[in-house]
């Protein structure tokens, strides 16, 4: 007797055919779909040429995603250019494109160099410029010109040095921190943000009930992914941390005497000043006092209560044309929500163990101040022996000054105090205005949310993998009852 062998009907085996063509096509295309690509970028370089110093910074975002939503981030270490800011440059203006020379050519270590043509690169300066440009308008024009020569010399696509206005400076800080925080493209509520620089200082938030109407000087409107923004800032020109130090000093040398005691230094600090260098500002230019002598030395007494007071001497309070004022007679709505502060409160609340502003109250802040401003010279000098002396002798005095200025300046209060995040940098990023800048100069915010796919890409991918996992069970089960039908059709026949 022969035996049947199993016989499959000329269907099933188109079914089967298929239905693993299908399988295959499944699988092969959620793979590759899945497949990390080797990821293409693209660059951008911003320079922020600061009173104190110019900072070069690298961003770089996928190559096909320029309008995608929160994707750019900083690439590099940021490159500190050496030596001063380019406003310091004003009797050599060459130096100061010079000077440039080795963050340039890190950056072009640093891009690939089928990507450099390509990059923009833009040279944004702030108050240190604002002033030279106060003070000497010819000079700040070559200084200007010197640094375009330089940068236009390199491979990279130079879109422009200019000066940023202070509103500018401050709605860009606000950008940045809003977008690496994913708050812009969804309206979530926003931070506020604070920058303290050396020359002058940022203040800029949302409040519901701030339209710019009292003061448009004030306003910044922006439309971002679909959402509207009457954005209030202001920028302080002087009251940066070092010209603020000089209206301090100013403001105890008026009588030109030769010995000054200034309580924002330590006890045993003594140091030199010319009379010529410490006038030689906008800021206090005007109030030089006639017949100084050549030097005044300063002698730290160490005490932060005499600080505060002294501090609280170089903002005016009695005249306000507003409904309400921070300082100066500058308008000022409500504080609200919370803040981000970057920059010099970073760097200062940092090194002074006070950043951690949900642990450190502003009580605390002031005890700790306290005994920080009384330790003497010589102590603290031995406690960081590797800190630079001019940046250990200012500690005190730029703490102090950070306190008085938000809770005198701007009226924070211990409870919304607790709302400031000091921020060093956000998602790898660093915070300030240059990311926002690059963002804005490059249309990388569209005004409108951007259209998204009607499945987001995750979902794809699971909707492909489930779809074949059910697609081969069903196949299966078919093999299985198909064979089971054609055995016992055999074992009949037998
Ligand atoms: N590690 C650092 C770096 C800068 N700084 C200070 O941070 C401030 C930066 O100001 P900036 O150069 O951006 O000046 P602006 O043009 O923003 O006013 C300066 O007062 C520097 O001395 C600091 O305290 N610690
Ligand atoms: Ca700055």
């Amino acid at each position: 007797m022969k035996e049947a062998s199993p016989g499959y009907r000329p269907v099933t085996i188109f079914v089967v055919v298929i239905g693993v063509i299908a399988l295959v096509a499944l699988v092969t295309v959620a793979v590759v779909q899945n497949k990390p690509l080797t990821q293409k970028y693209k660059y951008g370089i911003v320079l922020d040429a600061g009173s104190s110093h110019t900072a070069l910074y690298i961003y770089k975002w996928p190559a096909e995603k320029d309008n995608n939503t929160g994707r750019v981030t900083q690439a590099n270490e940021t490159c500190k250019v050496k030596g001063p800011g380019i406003s310091s440059y004003a009797s050599n203006p060459q130096g100061a494109g010079e000077s440039l020379r080795a963050c340039m050519l890190e950056a072009k270590k640093f891009i690939p160099a089928s990507r450099q043509e390509e990059t923009p690169l833009y040279l944004g300066a702030t108050a240190g410029m604002r002033l030279l440009n106060m003070e000497n308008a010819s000079a700040s024009d070559s200084v200007f010109k010197a640094v375009e020569e330089a940068l236009d010399s390199y491979t990279f696509s130079y879109r422009g040095a200019r000066l940023l206005t202070g509103l500018e400076e401050g709605a860009f800080g606000w950008v940045t921190v809003n977008y690496l925080d994913g708050r812009l493209t969804q309206g979530q509520k926003t931070i506020g943000a604070l920058d303290l620089g050396g020359a002058s200082t940022q203040i800029s938030f949302v409040s519901p009930n701030f339209d710019g109407s009292e003061s448009p000087n004030n306003l910044m409107m922006f439309r971002l992914y679909g959402n509207d923004y009457n954005l209030y800032s202001h920028s302080f020109l002087c009251y940066g941390k070092d010209q603020a130090l000089r209206q301090t000093l100013a403001h105890q040398t008026q009588s030109g005497q030769s010995i000054v005691n200034d309580p924002c230094f330590h006890s045993k600090y003594s140091k030199v000043w010319e009379y010529s260098n410490l006038y030689d500002t906008p800021c206090v230019a005007d109030r030089k006092p006639d017949n100084s002598p050549t030097n005044f030395t300063l002698n730290g007494s160490g005490n932060f209560q005499q600080c505060q007071q002294l501090i609280k001497s170089i903002f005016n309070f009695t005249q306000c044309k507003y409904s309400r004022c921070s300082f100066n007679g500058v308008f000022q709505p409500e504080l609200q929500g919370s803040f981000g502060a970057f920059s010099a409160y970073y760097y200062v609340l940092d090194f002074l163990n006070l950043a951690d502003t949900s642990r450190v109250s502003l009580e605390k802040a002031k005890d700790k101040l306290k005994e920080y401003c009384a330790t003497p010279w010589p102590e603290l000098q031995k406690q960081h022996p590797k800190t630079k002396e001019k940046y250990l002798s200012e500690y005190c005095f730029s703490g102090t000054y950070i306190l008085t200025l938000l809770t005198e300046g701007y009226n924070f209060t211990a409870d919304t105090y607790k709302e400031i995040t000091v921020i060093g940098k956000m998602q790898g990023s660093d915070a300030g205005w240059t990311l926002g800048y690059m963002l804005n100069l490059t249309n990388m915010i569209p005004a409108e949310a951007p259209d998204r796919p009607p499945i987001a890409y995750p979902s794809y991918v699971s909707i492909m993998v489930i779809t074949g996992i059910v697609l081969g069970i069903v196949l299966l089960f078919i093999v299985y009852t198909h064979s089971r039908t054609q055995c016992s059709n055999t074992q009949k026949i037998v």
